[in-house]
């Protein structure tokens, strides 16, 4: 027979990633007693099965192809990386998927860990279904945040089960390096899971299933990243997609592409999106639909469920699917919860503390692949498509003294967006070698709404990569 237990709290939150543990630290510290619920690994997908382990399999792929471009460095840097030594570093960055650590932070900060499934049940009650069959019912006096992150969306093709693909997990989790293996999907993962793999000695053909990589950034960074992969011996094939794969006896994967073209491989990587994971949260008690991305106001407040008691922060919410701007989130959402368990309304001007204005105006994001891609705010396309009056303002980081310092034979560009009638810069993108560093000036330039005449008073050290501020300035800025 299930055991059934009722408990009240302050605040539930469903999610112990890093977003829900953002949530919980700061309605905690605001006084709130508050029950965190965690049906895996306390940390979520970014310590185990995404950025963690992901950067700790690209950071020596990286810096071997800087090194072996500069002098001196060649016949050192020439010889391939010494993989068990690079997937024992990606093993302990993620923790050997231990939460040990975790939870031993998450008693620290006063909150409690329920480890277990959480699932809605009406307006401020979540079941939670422990690993050990007990029902632990949780009333929550003041809110619950669904932090419940996303997971690998699946192309819809016939015999998958058996096909036994990978997804991200498998991508940043594996033990061996196939020899072959095919990456599906031209996003982010896609490209950053070719870059490690091929680095680690896989032969990667990578199908991008629209004309250009990366298609939500700039045009020249798709450019130089598909460059770069070819370089690094990826066999990138543009305008193709699967349309069907499967395993043989022999446990090879074979694939048809959509020009037809068959091809053998060792592992498939489907890097195809991502989907909230949301469909067995319980969301039908509160009258939304499961499997939906739950849609927030500035505030992380749910908008279709009346009462302001119900949050959802960080992937689930489909705003920005990065972990530092989930964790922006987090805290948003929890001073806006502590604000209104003091019985005071959210400030709701803009970059209030109860707002989350950035999510809007200035995302920051680095594609980790050689080279890299740092962007924040728009792109050219996204201001025209919204009919912003911009100056874009192009610089080849080529001609920069500081990244010839880096790499004597770099080769990169940078754009900035200047909003015209405000003089301010609302979109950047750097794309080269080592220019992930570059991105928070960019970041500090937007939400800080500098004006470009003051931007020439932020000096940039000389010989440094940053020197093209400098350089973007004179291009654009001159009168
Ligand atoms: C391969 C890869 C690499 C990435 N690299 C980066 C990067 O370098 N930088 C970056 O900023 N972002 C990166 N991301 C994105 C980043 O991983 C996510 O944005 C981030 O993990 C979102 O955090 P979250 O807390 O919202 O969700 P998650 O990290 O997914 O955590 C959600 C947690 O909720 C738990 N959970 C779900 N349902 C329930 C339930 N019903 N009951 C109890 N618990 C539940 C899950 O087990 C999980 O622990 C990457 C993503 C991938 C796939
Ligand atoms: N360095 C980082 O910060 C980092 C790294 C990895 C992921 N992330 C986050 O995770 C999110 C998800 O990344 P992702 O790469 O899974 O998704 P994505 O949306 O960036 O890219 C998925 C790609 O797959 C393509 N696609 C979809 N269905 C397909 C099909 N059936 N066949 C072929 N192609 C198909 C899409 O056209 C798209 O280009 C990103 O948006 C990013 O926010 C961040």
């Amino acid at each position: 027979m299930t055991t059934e237990t009722i408990r009240t709290c302050d605040v539930v939150v469903i999610g112990a990633g890093p977003v829900g543990e953002n949530v919980a630290d700061r309605t905690a510290a605001a006084g709130l007693s508050t029950v965190i619920v965690e049906s895996e690994l306390a940390g979520g997908e970014c310590s185990y099965w995404a950025c963690d382990p992901s950067k700790a399999l690209l950071r020596p792929v990286l810096l071997h192809a800087d090194a072996a471009r500069v002098p001196g460095l060649g016949p050192a840097a020439e010889g391939p990386l010494d993989v068990k030594a690079v997937l024992a570093h990606r093993d302990r960055m993620a923790s050997g998927w231990n939460d040990e650590g975790q939870a031993e932070w998450i008693a620290s900060a006063g909150i409690e860990l329920l480890r277990g499934h959480g699932r809605l049940t009406g307006v401020r009650e979540v079941a939670v279904t422990t690993p050990g069959g007990e029902v632990v019912r949780l009333r929550a006096r003041h809110a619950v945040a669904v932090c419940t992150g996303s997971a690998a969306a699946l192309p819809d093709l016939p015999g998958l089960a058996a096909l036994r693909p990978w997804t991200s997990r498998e991508a940043t989790s594996a033990q061996e390096v196939p020899l072959r293996l095919v990456v599906v999907g031209g996003g982010v993962v896609g490209v950053e899971m070719a870059t490690a793999w091929q680095g680690l000695g896989s032969q990667v053909t990578l199908l991008a299933r629209g004309e250009r990589l990366l298609p939500r950034m700039e045009p020249f960074a798709s450019d130089l990243v598909a460059e770069g992969l070819r370089e690094a011996g990826v066999d990138v094939r543009l305008g193709t997609y699967a349309t069907a794969a499967w395993r043989t006896a022999h446990g090879e994967v074979r694939a048809i592409t959509s020009d037809g073209a068959e091809l053998t491989a060792d592992e498939i990587l489907f890097a195809t999106g991502r989907v909230p994971r949301s469909a067995d949260v319980g969301l039908e008690t509160v009258d939304l639909t499961p499997g939906d991305w739950l849609g927030v106001d500035d505030s992380l407040t749910v908008t279709a469920v009346p009462g302001d008691w119900l949050y959802a922060a960080g992937d689930v919410n489909g705003r920005a699917l990065y972990t530092h701007q989930g964790k922006y989130q987090a805290r948003i959402a929890g001073s806006v919860i502590a604000a209104r368990a003091r019985g005071e309304a959210p400030d709701t001007r803009r970059w209030s503390p109860h707002r989350a204005t950035a999510d809007t105006v200035a995302v920051p994001g680095v594609v980790f692949t050689a080279p890299e891609v740092a962007s924040v705010g728009l792109t050219a396309h996204e201001a025209e498509r919204a009919g912003r009056d911009v100056q874009v303002v192009d610089y080849d980081m080529g001609q920069v003294a500081g990244a010839l310092q880096y790499r004597p034979d770099y080769r990169g560009r940078a754009r900035i967006l200047i909003d015209r009638e405000r003089r301010t810069v609302v979109g950047a993108t750097f794309a080269g070698p080592g220019v992930a560093e570059l991105l928070h000036a960019a970041t500090l330039a937007i939400t800080g709404e500098i004006p470009v005449e003051r931007l020439w008073h932020a000096v940039p050290a000389f010989p440094t990569i940053s020197e093209v501020w400098l350089r973007l300035l004179e291009t654009g800025c001159r009168s």
